[in-house]
């Protein structure tokens, strides 16, 4: 069985051996040695969210709210930290949460790809967002024997959509993640100050480029630049689903739908009941709607009212090991890593954010062993214990 708190170990070995470790270990200083390594306009791209970033702050300061109550005399030597989902065996309850335009994070501009090799190395699922600079296909292929999710952004263009979703299906990925959220994007002043979308429609636009069904939409057909098509962003970009189109979305696919950015337990029923496979509880990390409520405190409603009849994934805030088993004690199937991930990528590629996974997973893996939980299943009954207004 892995033991993933052995990356612990390697560290400490290395650093006997005369070897300072590559990266820095917290997330803390993760965050600003990738703040000094990106250019300002993409720092405040990735650093940024909406209003005055009150959200998401709340994200990250909402989990110290919770608290897991250590059990004694365990012997929790061997910890099982797979979970089932979707039909999938995955080694750990991670995943990589999708992050469009990761190109710009990567020193080579191929940020999705070095993410896919991480995900290969680590088997933590990569959920790849429509938004990359490497079509869909490369992504898949980077991912080995480790399964990726397709991030679906729906375009306007419902024919532009559909071939989206048939292509991931066709190429191999594992299921369809459909954010609700992001159909415009949200205030959000770092990304105004710096003028940034042009730069970052620019580096996004692979699976559109590569798609047949998508000149068809465009002015100038065939023949359209990109620079035209950037043009054309707004009217292309976004579509706002509403219930009406669940069908539609259903009639696209066998394979699994994931509805991301659903806070609202009655959202996640209607959802269900709607024909949809899994749940995901995001405030897309404060990026969107300033002024709302950290997705951490909404998690317990959310799977409440699902009622074990589909996965809840859940991203948001997560910051380390600690806030993985927070969430999964309040009820996930499998919890996002997000911005530190971006952090890793920035600092050194593949190997950064395999680094970012391994420690977040070493310091889960530990975690559970010192509190003397051996698995989820008992993690999970145990819960977390709401510990007041901290945060
Ligand atoms: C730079 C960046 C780009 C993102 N792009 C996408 C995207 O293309 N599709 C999507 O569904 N979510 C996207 N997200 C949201 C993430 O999937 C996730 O919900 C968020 O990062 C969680 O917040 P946290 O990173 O603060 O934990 C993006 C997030 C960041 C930081
Ligand atoms: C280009 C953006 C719309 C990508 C995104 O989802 C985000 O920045 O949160």
């Amino acid at each position: 069985m892995a033991q993933f708190g052995d990356y612990q170990n390697e560290i400490y070995f290395g650093g006997l051996q005369g070897t300072t470790p590559r990266f820095p270990i917290t997330s803390a200083d993760l965050e600003r040695a990738a703040s000094a390594a990106l250019p300002p306009s993409v720092w405040s791209y990735v650093a940024g969210g909406a209003g005055d970033e009150h959200t998401q702050r709340a994200n990250a300061a909402a989990f110290g709210r919770y608290g897991i109550v250590p059990r004694m005399l365990v012997g929790a030597t061997q910890r099982d930290l797979t979970v089932d989902m979707f039909g999938l065996r995955l080694p750990t309850p991670v995943f990589l949460a999708p992050v469009g335009v990761l190109g710009i994070c990567a020193q080579d501009g191929h940020g999705d790809l070095a993410t896919a090799r991480a995900a290969a190395q680590t088997g933590v699922p990569m959920v790849a967002s429509t938004l990359s600079e490497d079509p869909l296909e490369s992504v898949v292929g980077a991912l080995g024997e480790t399964p990726g999710f397709f991030q679906l952004y729906t375009p306007t263009d419902r024919d532009l959509a559909a071939s989206l979703v048939t292509r991931a299906e066709a190429s191999g990925f594992a299921g369809i993640v459909v954010t609700l959220d992001t159909w415009i994007t949200g205030w959000r002043p770092r990304d105004l100050a710096t003028a940034n979308f042009p730069q970052l429609r620019g580096a996004a636009l692979a699976n559109y480029l590569s798609d047949p069904h998508f000149f068809a939409g465009i002015d100038g057909g065939r023949e359209a630049k990109p620079v035209a098509i950037i043009q054309h962003w707004a009217s292309i970009f976004g579509n706002p689903l509403t219930w009406n189109d669940l069908p539609w979305l259903r009639s696209l696919t066998e394979l699994p739908i994931i509805l991301k950015g659903i806070v609202h337990p009655d959202d996640a029923r209607r959802a269900l009941d709607g024909g949809v496979d899994g749940i995901y509880v995001s405030n897309h990390g404060g990026r969107q709607a300033n002024g709302g409520i950290a997705a951490i405190d909404m998690l317990s409603d959310v799977v409440d009212a699902v009622a074990e009849r589909a996965p809840v994934l859940f991203d948001s805030g997560v910051r380390s090991g600690t806030d993985v088993v927070k969430a999964l004690a309040l009820g996930a199937t499998a919890v996002g890593v997000g911005r530190p991930y971006v952090h890793g990528l920035a600092l050194g590629g593949t190997a950064g954010v395999t680094h970012v996974l391994r420690s977040v997973l070493a310091e889960a893996d530990l975690l559970m062993a010192v509190d003397g939980y051996a698995d989820l299943a008992t993690l999970r009954e145990a819960g977390a214990r709401r510990v007041g207004a901290g945060g």
